[in-house]
């Protein structure tokens, strides 16, 4: 199966060995055919940051694998980058922004969240790396964690930046490790190891390499074998839909919350000594 895979992540847009290959450069999306378990993988280097052109590559596919009737995703980084998952939201689409870019950039990211947050099909998130503020947010959309360790980090480190981690974040942490930890998590900006992650349940499994943790992704996936994907769907959509309702209801208040607090001095200094001290 990870032969396969390998051999389907280095060809381009056509069928290889039942897998139909979709490479949108920046995202790799796989369907295997015989199981209807689709791959999905980054490969934005350095460190899988989202920029608007990313966000937007992965809300696309999001949506076209949902009409595609998939079985299950797993939402994985790329191998090469070794020790990152996802460095998060890029920092660059915030610091110095062009206002219209960045508010297209906040819908985008709006979306996307939607998107990935309300699937009909089940998710896992194979964490691989890394796994920081938006990162650490797109893997909690999943219905599944499995985190390679023991070395790697994982958390919504916004208040770190000097930024403020909007409602929808914050319940999605709240909805998967409770509303206590959620609240002293992201006021500190707390960001956790593998191990740390596994006893506090913000992820499921860890795993000493990418290999078994795949596997037990595929794991999960098949555990739904035999459920109705119909109770699936309406069963999820009861559990999520009160948090997702939240921001259909309040999109554009969210929205400019962010735009204006993003672009005063205080928040654009914080994000520039952030930046800085990340190229140190
Ligand atoms: C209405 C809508 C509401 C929206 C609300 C938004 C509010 C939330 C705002 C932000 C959320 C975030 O996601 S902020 C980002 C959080 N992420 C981080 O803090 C991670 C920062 N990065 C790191 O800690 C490390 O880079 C790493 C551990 C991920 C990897 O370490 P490594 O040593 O491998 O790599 P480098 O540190 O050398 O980085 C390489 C290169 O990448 C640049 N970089 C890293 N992360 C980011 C980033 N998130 N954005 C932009 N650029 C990033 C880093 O500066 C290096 O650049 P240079 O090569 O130019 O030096």
């Amino acid at each position: 199966m990870l032969k396969r895979y390998n051999i389907i992540l280095y060809s381009t847009n056509k069928i290889v060995n039942s897998c139909r290959y979709v490479s949108q450069s920046m995202l790799k999306s796989t369907v295997n055919e015989k199981t209807g378990i689709a791959t999905v993988i980054i490969n934005k280097p350095p460190v899988n940051c989202i920029s608007l052109e990313l966000l937007n590559k992965i809300n696309t596919e999001i949506n076209k694998l949902q009409k595609d009737n998939i079985r299950g995703m797993i939402l994985t980084s790329v191998r090469s980058l070794q020790k990152v998952f996802c460095g998060g939201l890029d920092i660059k689409e915030f610091y110095n922004p062009n206002p219209d870019r960045l508010a297209k950039y906040l819908t985008n990211l709006q979306d996307t969240w939607l998107s990935l947050y309300m699937t009909s099909f089940p998710t896992v998130s194979v964490i691989n790396g890394h796994s920081l503020g938006g990162g650490c947010l797109i893997a909690m959309c999943c219905d599944y964690r499995v985190m390679v360790g023991p070395d790697y980090t994982i958390g919504l480190n916004e208040t770190k930046l000097g930024v403020v981690p909007p409602k929808w974040f914050q319940d999605t942490m709240a909805a998967i490790i409770g509303h206590r930890k959620a609240e002293v998590s992201v006021i500190a900006g707390k960001t956790y190891t593998t191990d740390e992650a596994l006893q506090i349940g913000l992820v499921d499994e860890s795993s000493p390499d990418i290999d078994n943790a795949y596997k037990k992704g595929i794991q999960f996936l098949n555990s739904f074998e035999k459920i109705s994907p119909w109770a699936f769907k309406m069963t999820k959509n009861i559990s999520r839909q009160p948090i997702s309702q939240w921001l259909i209801d309040n999109k554009q208040k969210d929205l400019e919350f962010v735009f204006n607090y993003m672009q005063t001095p205080s928040v654009q200094k914080h994000l520039g000594l952030y930046l800085q001290s990340l190229k140190k």
